[in-house]
């Protein structure tokens, strides 16, 4: 019997509930009891998967933002600059438009390098801007990014793997979307759940027939001490 391979975790659409929201609580104990590294990599602000592994009772390896916002276990890296992302949503904004979370958005209140809009809002104008300023947008399925194209998830993994001492050859990440992709090119082994989209579903290894944490915990159990 070999040991559990390093993880690597998508949040969103990946350790959810099937009906798409919420975390399933169904991942937190093979989560905990994983014995290996878990590495977090989500589009979501710092606090969210930090306050995840916090609550799971697992250590801190997480990457949020896209790759922007990096954190060891050591060191916290910030790898984009929000200047640009905040002029953006400036312009969105003096254009009559709105992020779309509310007054005190708490989706961006803690972000560090990109910004999220809410994917009710027109992306066209949003798009348009961005690209005035050299950024990118991406859709996720659960909000539109405002980003610098450098930085992404499969840079912070590395990052993670370097420091903590693991070969990300040997690693298993799960995803179900196009921020994904950096992910899945820099494990050894990338599922995409069923709910995924192409570009996730294109750049995995294998795409599953479960949804959401269904999908999660079929390769729990199946790469589990193989
Ligand atoms: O923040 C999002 O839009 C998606 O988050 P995720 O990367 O954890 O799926
Ligand atoms: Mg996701």
């Amino acid at each position: 019997m070999t040991a559990d391979p390093p993880l690597v975790l998508d949040i969103d659409g990946t350790l959810t509930r099937p009906e798409g929201w919420g975390i399933d609580p169904r991942v937190f104990d093979p989560i905990r009891e994983w014995d290996a590294p878990v590495v977090l990599a989500t589009g979501k602000a710092f606090p969210y998967p930090v306050a995840l592994c916090h609550f799971v009772g697992i250590p801190e390896l997480v990457v949020a933002e896209n790759g922007g916002v990096v954190y060891t276990g050591d060191d916290v890296f910030f790898t984009a600059d929000r200047a640009a992302a905040r002029a953006v949503v400036e312009e969105y904004r003096a254009a009559g438009y709105d992020p779309g979370w509310g007054e005190e958005d708490t989706v961006n209140r803690w972000r560090e390098t990109e910004i999220a809009v809410n994917l009710e809002q027109p992306v066209g104008p949003l798009r348009e801007i961005a690209a005035d300023y050299g950024l990118e947008v991406i859709d996720t399925g659960y909000a539109y990014h405002v980003k610098d194209a450098e930085p992404n998830k499969g840079d912070g993994i590395e990052r993670i793997a370097d420091t903590v001492g693991f070969d990300l050859g040997a690693a298993v990440a799960v995803g179900d979307s196009i921020n994904d992709v950096s992910t899945f090119e820099a494990v050894g082994r990338g599922f995409a759940v069923a709910n995924a989209d192409e570009a996730a579903k294109g750049a995995a290894d294998e795409v599953l027939e479960e949804t959401h944490a269904d999908g999660t915990l079929a390769v729990l159990e199946r790469v589990r001490s193989e």
